[in-house]
């Protein structure tokens, strides 16, 4: 019996996107590259050979999107700043067609009643700064810092929620981990530098904002439930060292002070003792959290997976989305109250949650049926109901995503928008989920 669906009077209600998956004309007004644009220009990074060169061509479309979001009712929309469009060379002079581009976006948002939740990193670094090491020069937090800066110094009047990062976790493990994403690299003490100065990065943001903001300011981290495959001890060894390095890597130094202990298990020589005072600098106190749940993961002790030396265990019963994801909501009811037993209650937002289906529009009506992505979203929304009814302070859900876009090394053939993009064409068209989901903003969900 599944129990009544409720949601605060003043929940807010938006979708997500960011900036290279979306925007297109990476280059246009001054803008420099990005470390997607190279990584997208090597043969078989990306599937089909995609790039962001045209996506969905936002850069030029966002009034036709923000009429869209104003048609669902949104009341919020989370996007990117791509930081190669403000600071071309990542660093020193400003390109000031970059920063009329947002300008002229958060106006649009504005003027239809629709909130803008900016994130400051969504993956794009500026190629400029990846040539001088990127997430690898410690310089770099000082470089986002500047970066920072100049976007609360313009936006700050307009902008009233702000995201340092978005998934860490990603960054790390798609880009220095595992070389899956950009910059492309595979080198495990890469991999926990680049991690630990994100964080660094991510605190003196913060620092920053508190001598120049007046509004809200978080992070956003993707956090994927582990359970265990048995009662074995080595499956509950490797539950532990998997939920330590996907999940409790980026909470707990903000949070708790230090690192899992795990890490550094896990990483041996490659996890130096970072300086007592970087703790002091990645745990400044933040207003939200923003969690991106997409799925959780069984798992089992698997001695030749390096470096976790984990494995998932598929679930036969289970649905599983086109990226291999099992839909599974009732982790996303244990991941918010996981997160508040472990690190106390605080407002926050459910940044992304969506899912990905092949759903091609009806060749007679045109119209896009998406069954699977629809009954993904109200189990969804009864998970999250479940969580605010046992104590959560969800202030708001970003469903993942408004448009169709570019899902970085799989390219367009994974599809996670409730709007169908045709990528000839840019032809936009409401997927029934799209509907449904305006029914639920407007009925704050009471239609379910
Ligand atoms: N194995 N596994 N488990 C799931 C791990 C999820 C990690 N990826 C994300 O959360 C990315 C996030 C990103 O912000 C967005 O830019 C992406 O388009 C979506 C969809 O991919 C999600």
């Amino acid at each position: 019996m599944s129990k009544p669906i409720h949601f605060p009077p003043d929940f807010i209600w938006g979708s997500a996107t960011s900036a290279y998956q979306i925007e297109g004309s990476p280059l246009a007004d001054g803008a420099g590259p990005s470390i997607w644009q190279r990584f997208c220009a090597v043969p078989g990074n990306v599937r089909d050979g995609d790039n962001g060169d045209i996506a969905c061509d936002h850069y030029n479309r966002y009034k036709e999107d923000v009429a869209l979001m104003a048609r669902l009712g949104l009341k919020a929309y989370r996007f990117s700043v791509s930081w190669s469009r403000i600071l071309p060379q990542g660093r020193g002079a400003v390109n000031q067609p970059g920063l009329d581009f947002y300008s002229k976006l958060i106006d649009e948002l504005l003027a239809h009643g629709i909130e803008p939740m900016v994130t400051l990193y969504h993956w794009d670094l500026p190629a400029a700064l990846d040539d001088r090491g990127g997430w690898l020069n410690p310089d770099i937090a000082d470089w986002f810092t500047d970066y920072t800066r100049i976007l609360f110094k313009a936006f700050d009047g307009r902008v009233k929620s702000w995201a340092t990062l978005n998934e860490p976790w990603v960054v790390t493990d798609g880009g220095y981990m595992h070389g899956t994403l950009a910059p492309g690299h595979r080198n495990l003490h890469e991999a926990a530098l680049a991690s630990h100065n994100l964080m660094r990065a991510h605190g003196s943001a913060v620092q920053a904002y508190r001598e120049i903001g007046r509004h809200q300011i978080g992070i956003v981290v993707n956090i994927e439930p582990k359970y265990p495959a048995s009662q074995s001890q080595e499956d509950l060894d490797a539950t532990r060292r998997a939920d330590a390095y996907m999940n409790r890597q980026y909470l707990d130094p903000i949070f708790l002070g230090s690192y899992p202990p795990e890490l550094k298990q896990m990483f041996g020589d490659a996890w130096p003792d970072w300086p007592a005072a970087d703790f002091d600098l990645i745990g400044q106190k933040l207003d939200f959290v923003g969690i991106n749940y997409y799925t959780r993961s069984v798992v089992r002790n698997e001695p030749s997976n390096w470096p976790l030396k984990v494995a998932p265990v598929r679930q036969p019963q289970a649905t599983y989305t086109e990226t291999g994801w099992e839909v599974f909501p009732q982790g996303l009811t244990d991941t918010l109250t996981t997160f508040t037993q472990r690190y106390g209650p605080m407002p926050v937002y459910i940044m992304e949650n969506g899912s990905a289906f092949y759903d091609p529009p009806n060749a007679e009506n045109g119209r896009v049926h998406d069954p699977l992505r629809i009954d993904c979203l109200r189990k969804n929304m009864q998970a999250l109901s479940n969580a605010l009814a046992q104590g959560v302070d969800v202030r708001g859900y970003m469903v993942w995503s408004l448009l169709d876009n570019l899902e970085w090394s799989l390219g367009f053939a994974k599809r996670f928008g409730i709007v169908h993009v045709n990528f000839e064409t840019q032809q936009r068209t409401l997927k029934d989920s799209a509907y449904l989901y305006a029914d639920i903003v407007a009925s704050n969900g009471a239609c379910l």
